[in-house]
């Protein structure tokens, strides 16, 4: 058998960061700090709105619902961006629910991207926009978030990693059709500010050029930073797709929920999509999530709410590793949201001897030692880069703090005695 078996659009996307560390820490880890999900219950309420849906009367549950988003889920979802949005919302066509966020971007580059269509994408980046881009026959064009150090000697915050105004606008051309916006930002938690996002959305329009925001982390937002939403400004709502997920929202990332909120000129293209796809996902599961955010629409603002209250027990968690990172001089960048940190790994360098013109990042083969050696997984920074890029930062791994307590505290016991060694 000679022929080639392999489709075109799929070369050179073969190695999947998560397939490779997810094994290794599998294998290796004691702690696991590497991908990102929680290793607490998801809440209560959520775990009680299955059950219920399993338990219940309704045994339709348990068959096909409406294929764009089973009916309770998508009204839900509506009347809550509605109220976050300012705007009428129709759950029929303004909302498409979706196996996780994964296919709602899925969806969005198979939709809305051709062939020769470039994408603006900005570096550092959750790593499947690159191929998912490729995969629909569009290049990626890349721009880079720069590190700019306070000048007081403070820690560097994720705040620090900015856009130059004019290297973004000179990636603009008349091949553009999309940006990939990502705020709250993984991995470096970075939540762009108004201006920022006042920049990128007259760039869109001057160009029109569609805006694909990802907002998976919109909750899980610091120090009294306000997340604000790209298609709430000027020109923004008929070019722009929301993308959430209910495995980040409501801590269940193995539910694999997610939704995509937008105009219906977008959104019928995404339906096409999703309907010579995966057609649905889990009625059950949209059951129990539409019951999770009627609670929270209940709740919405109040201290009881759990996009009040995950956040605040997140940041406890964040100011807790910053210390402990900081105290065995593993310099952290003060992540302004999600629930990761990326951390500066220069005095544990000794450990892992440099090797020239090797084509493994130097981050990745770090990383890859310490869950060997020492029992930690984390993520290199390099695998949130195009490969054109990825050697721009190889100083940095990333850690995810969405852990419990003793999950955190054994990290931070194995990084002081490996100190100690040294
Ligand atoms: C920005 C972003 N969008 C989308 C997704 C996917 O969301 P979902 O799980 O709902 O498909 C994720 C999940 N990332 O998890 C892996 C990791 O970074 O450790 C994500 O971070």
């Amino acid at each position: 058998m000679s022929r080639p078996v392999q489709a075109r659009r799929l070369e050179g996307i073969d190695k999947n960061i998560w397939v490779e560390f997810v094994k290794l820490a599998a294998t290796y880890s004691k702690v696991n700090l590497g991908q990102g999900f929680p290793d607490f219950p998801a809440p209560d309420f959520l775990r009680e709105a299955l059950t219920r849906a399993l338990s219940g009367g309704n045994h339709m549950l348990h068959q096909y619902t409406r294929a764009f988003g089973h009916p309770p889920l998508v009204k839900v979802l509506a009347q809550f961006f509605e109220k976050l949005l300012g705007r009428d919302l129709d759950p029929m066509t303004n909302v498409m629910v979706t196996v996780g966020a994964y296919q709602a971007l899925f969806c969005c580059f198979q939709a809305l991207v051709d062939e020769g269509d470039e994408v603006i994408i900005i570096e550092p980046f959750f790593d499947c926009y690159e191929p998912m881009v490729k995969m629909a026959g569009g290049t990626p064009v890349f721009v880079p978030l720069r590190p700019n150090p306070p000048k007081d000697g403070k820690l560097m915050s994720s705040a620090d990693w900015q856009l130059d105004p004019a290297e973004l606008a000179s990636k603009f051309s008349e091949r553009t059709k999309a940006i990939v916006l990502n705020s709250p930002n993984n991995p470096l938690g970075k939540v762009f500010s108004r201006g920022e996002l006042g920049l990128i959305a007259e760039l869109c329009v001057k160009h029109d050029v569609l805006c694909i925001s990802d907002e998976v982390y919109e909750w899980l937002v610091y120090d009294g930073k306000q997340h604000i939403r790209i298609a709430s400004l000027q020109g923004m709502w008929e070019r722009t797709v929301i993308i959430g997920s209910a495995g980040k929202t409501f801590s269940a990332t193995g539910w694999k929920v997610g939704w995509v909120v937008g105009p219906d000129r977008l959104l019928q293209h995404l339906r096409t999509v999703h309907q010579n796809s995966v057609y649905h996902c889990a009625t059950i599961a949209q059951e129990a999530v539409a019951q999770g955010f009627q609670r929270e629409l209940m709740l919405y603002g109040k201290p009881e709410s759990y996009f009040v209250q995950l956040p605040k027990e997140l940041q406890q968690k964040r100011d807790w590793l910053i210390q402990s990172l900081d105290g065995v001089g593993m310099k952290p960048i003060i992540p302004e949201g999600t629930y990761f940190l990326v951390a500066d790994i220069s005095p544990f360098k000794s450990d892992v001897p440099d090797v020239p013109n090797s084509d493994e990042p130097y981050d990745s083969r770090f990383a890859k030692w310490m869950v060997k050696n020492k029992g930690l997984a984390a993520i290199p920074l390099s695998a949130f880069y195009s490969e054109a890029h990825k050697n721009n930062y190889t100083n940095f791994i990333r850690f995810c703090f969405a852990k419990e307590e003793a999950t955190l505290k054994a990290a931070s016991d194995i990084l002081q005695k490996w100190k100690q060694e040294k």
